[in-house]
């Protein structure tokens, strides 16, 4: 290796990202009418994101997907706790090697008008990250370069002369994939990569991302406000709610336990009124992370919940299929 990084690819399964118990707070500013207050987005998280799979990372706007994502690619440092990369703490990691690291980590952002610079080529949009690195390529391998990340995300590489404004959402889509795998990473991290598209091109940019993934021996970590979409592309499920992991199912197929995913997954769309679930639909406003209950943060909202719900705040538990709750769903016989 000539950059330094570590040697080798992680093995598939090895923990290539880990979250540690880690917290991140927001403070807004404070003024003449306001107080300043701490908003904790990322709540006592702990996670091991495994190479070569997909780990889907799902909850309702404004559960700390996005901050969860921007730890992970050390973009944020966490408040307490520890996020690394290939084994190395981002938050300690010098000011280089983190340029380094970055290399090897990317992301596809939700929204591919936003994330290309319309005065750009289409060539030098997904050259882009070799700028960042510093990494110059000259004339021919600069065209052959991005004729090849174009090709690779089935787009024709002769536009890489033109602008992006001649380009489809779904185009802009293809060009945000190929310029987060210009540098080769291990990780990328889709931020809602197909939320902001056309279904039918949804479809597409998910087959897309399975056949580059099996490709270059990809690990993602997929974040989405989906759990249909989530169930279909991942491995691995995180259920998020109130900045915190309440679930992580092991496979897509396995049996709901907390209640929380079971009123996401029914509050997805079903056409046939008898197959839609009501045990455990979420009611009432998610409360503000400004004010957090001081037991289960999914209590207020739980049709189970309890005394005990509303006083002691549940632990991931340590089994192969963890959950954070008091009463799952298969101990109380509804799972599924
Ligand atoms: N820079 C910031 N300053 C203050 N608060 C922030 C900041 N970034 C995020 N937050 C707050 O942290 C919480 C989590 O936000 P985050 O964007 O991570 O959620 P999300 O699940 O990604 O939501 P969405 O799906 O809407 O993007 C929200 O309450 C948000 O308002």
């Amino acid at each position: 290796m000539t950059d330094g990084l570590t040697t080798g690819v992680p093995t598939t399964g090895v923990p290539i990202l880990r979250f540690e118990d880690v917290n991140r707070d927001f403070t807004t500013p404070g003024g003449w009418f306001a107080r300043r207050r701490v908003l904790r987005a990322v709540n006592a998280v702990t996670l091991d994101v495994p190479a070569g799979r997909v780990t889907g990372v799902v909850g309702e706007s404004g559960c700390g997907k996005s901050t969860l994502a921007r730890l992970a690619l050390g973009l944020i440092k966490p408040t307490d706790g520890r996020v690394s990369f290939e084994g190395e703490d981002l938050a300690t990691a010098r000011r280089a090697r983190l340029r380094q690291l970055r290399a090897r980590m990317q992301m596809v952002f939700q929204d591919p008008y936003s994330s290309i610079d319309p005065r750009m080529t289409i060539g030098d949009a997904v050259l882009e990250p070799f700028v960042v690195q510093g990494i110059r390529l000259t004339g021919a391998a600069r065209a052959a370069k991005a004729e090849a990340l174009l090709g690779m995300v089935g787009l024709d590489p002769s536009l890489a002369r033109n602008h992006p404004h001649h380009l489809s959402g779904g185009q802009k889509q293809r060009v945000g994939i190929a310029r987060a795998l210009a540098l080769e990473p291990r990780l990328v991290v889709l931020d809602e990569p197909t939320a902001s598209l056309d279904v039918s091109i949804q479809a597409q940019i998910v087959a897309l991302l399975e056949a580059l993934k099996a490709r270059l021996d990809l690990t993602y970590l997929f974040i989405s406000h989906d759990l249909a979409l989530v169930r279909y592309f991942c491995d691995r499920i995180v259920v998020m709610y109130l900045g915190a992991v309440v679930e992580i199912l092991p496979s897509p197929a396995a049996p709901i336990r907390h209640p929380y995913t079971r009123a996401l997954l029914d509050s997805a769309f079903v056409p046939d009124p008898t197959r839609r679930q009501t045990l455990a639909r979420a009611t009432g406003e998610i409360p503000s992370a400004f004010d957090l209950p001081p037991g289960c943060v999914y209590a207020p909202r739980c049709p189970l919940a309890d005394e005990t719900c509303r006083r002691i705040r549940p632990q991931l538990d340590r089994s192969a299929h963890p959950v954070a709750c008091h009463h799952p769903l298969d101990r109380a016989g509804a799972g599924s």
